[in-house]
């Protein structure tokens, strides 16, 4: 199956220069979701999991899937203000722009080991937040792992201490 042609590109969004890669029809089809799961959980090459990290909103699509997978627990990263108890904090920037990321200080223990996980490596900003938070919880970051590269922006360089991977590159 190509995975590909599941995959969209909207010009110009969200901001005029962007090429938007949307997943919203690969999301939609089960024999495509299916294979993207096996795919990502390929990736992992039988590593031992404790958590699975995702960031909002696109790595909550398949972060808890691969999570059950894995029979281990799940930990959202959030954009400010939206979790109720107390949080670690770290901003980033994007391809489009700059944001905050927050976890809860007690949703790793020291020494799990972690997948972060979400559908799009672009500069790897948000991937590099994701990795500061999971280390100033004490947890040790086992892989990151991405639906999409966009290769050409180089964001496995900004995330180079760890290990990489994504099941497609553009
Ligand atoms: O590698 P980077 O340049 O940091 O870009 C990648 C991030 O950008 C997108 O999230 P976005 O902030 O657009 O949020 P969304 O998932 O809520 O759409 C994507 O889901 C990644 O999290
Ligand atoms: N070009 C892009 N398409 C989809 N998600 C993204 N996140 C960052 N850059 C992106």
């Amino acid at each position: 199956m190509n995975l590909n042609e599941f995959i969209r590109d909207i010009p110009d969004f969200p901001e005029q220069g962007i090429v938007f890669k949307d997943i919203t029809p690969l999301m939609g089809n089960p024999v495509a979701l299916q294979a993207v799961q096996e795919g990502l959980l390929d990736l992992l090459q039988g590593l031992k999991i404790d958590k699975v990290v995702g960031m909002e909103s696109r790595g909550f699509f398949l972060g808890p899937a691969l999570a059950m997978h894995l029979n281990a627990g799940f930990v959202p990263l959030r954009k400010p203000g939206k979790l109720p108890h107390t949080t670690l904090k770290q901003a980033y920037g994007l391809e489009y722009g700059k944001d905050v990321l927050e976890m809860h200080t007690d949703a790793i223990e020291k020494g799990e080991r972690v997948l972060i996980h979400d559908d799009v490596l672009a500069t790897g900003g948000t991937a590099e937040a994701a990795c500061k938070l999971v280390e100033q919880a004490g947890g040790v970051v086992v892989q990151c792992n991405f639906l999409i590269e966009l290769d050409f922006l180089k964001g496995r360089e900004r995330i180079s201490a760890y290990s990489v991977q994504s099941l497609l590159h553009y």
